[in-house]
């Protein structure tokens, strides 16, 4: 039986064929071209650029809806929601560009990248170099690769490729099996590579941070293990940062909370 994640995949491929008659390649890459350079996604990771006292880093969410909750906040005003973020101190916006399933688009993140000066990650299902040129051209300072969704080489490919563009990447991976492939290719360029681990089974939409806290120990030193995914409490977190956890991905719990500046310190305060 087809999973969601197959699902979004056959419909990013059909609208993704349509962008590209509309607007060519060539196109993307002239407007990725001119667009101001790339902010340093990784490095507002790392510790160093945090507050003291903060458990780990923050990339908070701009999220309407999903496939495993629904409408979560399908009126927000992504601007106004990353500005909150931002000044409650969240170290990167995470952006989700996927219109059918979440809601999201380009120029959620365009309007995001203009209004803030935190590093922003344009949040998708990256298949083609095509959607690489597509982010930067928005501004993206950062893009999401899921090694679940490009098997063999696509994913060295499209890591390398984004480095062409000069945008970094959180490479995201659920099951334990594509580790080492994760890990070789971060350890190789640390300076614009972070790991992400989806505690979410895409399969059956289970959330078990357990398995950030298996899966820690195969992160590559000098590398930010970004924990993603059904992350609610501060008692959560600070079991995650205990384990060597550098970064948490949040997006239903602060899109939820009524006062999500209070949310954001709450869970990352120092
Ligand atoms: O969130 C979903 O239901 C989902 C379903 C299928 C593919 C991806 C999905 N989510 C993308 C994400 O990675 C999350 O938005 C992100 O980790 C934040 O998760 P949460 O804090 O639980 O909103």
């Amino acid at each position: 039986m087809a999973t969601i994640l197959d699902k979004i995949l056959t419909r990013t491929r059909t609208d993704l064929a349509a962008r590209e008659a509309t607007v060519p390649q060539s196109r993307q890459e002239a407007l990725a071209a001119t667009t101001p350079p790339a902010r340093d996604f990784t490095g507002a990771l790392r510790p160093e650029n945090r507050d003291e006292g903060t458990p780990l880093a923050l990339i908070a969410e701009v999220k309407r809806a999903s496939p495993s909750a629904g409408p979560i906040a399908e009126a927000a005003d992504p601007v106004g929601v990353a500005t909150i973020y931002d000044a409650a101190g969240a170290q990167c916006v995470s952006v989700l560009t996927d219109g059918p399933f979440f809601g999201g688009s380009l120029d959620d993140l365009k309007a995001v990248r203009s209004a803030i000066d935190r590093p922003v990650l344009r949040k998708d299902f990256i298949v083609s170099r095509y959607q690489l040129a597509e982010a930067r051209a928005a501004g993206a300072d950062a893009v999401l690769l899921i090694a679940e969704c490009l098997p063999g080489d696509e994913l060295a490919v499209l890591h390398a490729a984004a480095g062409e563009y000069g945008l970094h990447t959180l490479i995201e991976l659920y099951e334990p099996e594509n580790m080492p492939r994760v890990a070789a290719l971060a350890a190789a360029a640390p300076e614009r590579t972070s790991i992400g681990v989806n505690n979410r089974d895409l399969r059956t939409f289970t959330v078990d941070l357990e398995h950030s806290l298996k899966l820690v120990a195969d992160c590559p030193a000098g590398v930010t293990f970004v924990s993603e995914s059904g992350i609610r409490t501060r008692k959560e977190i600070d079991r995650l940062a205990a384990a060597g956890v550098g970064a948490v991905l949040i997006g239903e719990t602060l899109m939820r909370a009524p006062d999500s500046a209070a949310k954001v310190r709450e869970l990352v305060g120092g």
